[in-house]
């Protein structure tokens, strides 16, 4: 059985947008949002990896294209040996239980009109997950899964908070028994003082039900704190993998640190010289030759502007995208 779960090979997405009349009498070429650029990635079974990045870097369209929420433009997502792309009717509706999303927002997510009773059972109905008669008894151990009071079945969303309300998002995806569940800024919407009570049962269950998590966020220490790996976006592109504390005291790509140096609370060498990325995120319309990140790194040099780096291993499980040898600041 191989390690690798869930894997992104080469995978580009674009978003074309409007052209207006008179673009289109005048022949002018369709203009693209780039939001996936050769993303690779593997997700081993039974891990967490997190994917950080700044906003915009296509974290929540790379998590898309690995639920099949979005058909790839290029490459392709390989799910336990095969090309997602390819599945269709019996095989489609298994990968859609196998491999569960969580939205973000827990508010517009689940239906103002159904108890937690029907949203569950919805979810067991669709997939026929249990015969009818045992429906009930499941739902009563999801709600003990997510630790939500039993009389919390037969209440409207409503009547929940907004880290309760994401507990019976999470009960709704484990409801069809996955393998994968990818979480999209899962905590972003609530208060600081839920957000951990969430991460650390989505630790719980990951750990109890052997769980593959893709943990997708913009708070670092979040990521840091849940996640086995964590692989650093941008541009929408992968530019570093890495176990997790080795990416936050080791990191080796001039973006990675840069990014650790604008969060200077995950950052245990905020006394060296690590400086914030400079400059503005180029558009992901026009996207920059060589390495997307020469315009803003400090250490870029004619290679950079013409060459693609490729990733490539630094230490065992560590890998970086970076034409530099050894790109870290002294
Ligand atoms: N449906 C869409 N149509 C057009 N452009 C899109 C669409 N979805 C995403 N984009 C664009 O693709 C790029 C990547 O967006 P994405 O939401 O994946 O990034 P992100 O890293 O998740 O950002 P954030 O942290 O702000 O959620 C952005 O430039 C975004 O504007």
């Amino acid at each position: 059985m191989s390690d690798t779960l869930l894997s992104a090979q080469d995978v580009s997405k674009d978003f074309a947008f409007g052209r207006s009349l008179l673009d289109v009498v005048k022949g002018a070429p369709i203009k693209a949002v780039h939001a996936l650029n050769g993303v690779s990635l593997d997700v081993k079974r039974g891990e967490t990896l997190g994917i950080v990045g700044e906003s915009g870097c296509g974290k929540s369209t790379l998590a898309r294209c690995l639920v099949r929420l979005h058909d790839c433009d290029g490459g392709r997502v390989v799910y336990d040996g095969t090309d997602i792309a390819t599945l269709s009717g019996a095989d489609r509706r298994a990968f859609n239980t196998k491999v569960q999303m969580i939205f973000q927002d827990p508010y517009s997510s689940l239906n103002p009109r159904m108890t937690v009773r029907q949203i569950l059972s919805e979810a067991l109905r669709v997939h026929n997950m249990r015969p009818k008669v045992e429906i009930d008894a499941r739902i009563a151990e999801l709600l003990d899964l997510v630790r939500l009071p039993q009389d919390a079945a037969d209440r409207l969303p409503h009547a929940f908070s907004g880290g309760q309300r994401q507990r019976i998002g999470i009960a709704r995806a484990l409801a069809v028994e996955p393998e994968v569940l990818v979480a999209d800024e899962l905590v972003s919407a609530l208060d600081v003082s839920v957000q951990a009570q969430v991460v650390n049962l989505l630790l719980e269950l990951q750990d109890r039900l052997s769980l593959t998590v893709v943990f997708v966020a913009h708070d670092l220490r979040l990521v840091r704190h849940i996640s086995h790996r964590v692989a650093v976006m941008y541009l929408g592109k992968v530019v570093e993998v890495a176990p997790t504390e080795t990416l936050f005291k080791a990191p080796k790509h001039p973006y990675t640190q840069a990014l650790l140096a604008a969060a200077p609370e995950v950052d245990p060498t905020r006394r060296t010289r690590r400086v914030a990325a400079k400059g503005e995120l180029p558009s992901p319309i026009n996207l920059p030759s060589g390495c997307l990140f020469h315009t803003r790194c400090p250490h870029a040099f004619d290679r950079c502007v013409s060459d693609v780096p490729q990733l490539t291993p630094r230490r065992p499980g560590h890998v970086a995208a970076c034409h530099l040898p050894d790109p870290e600041l002294p």
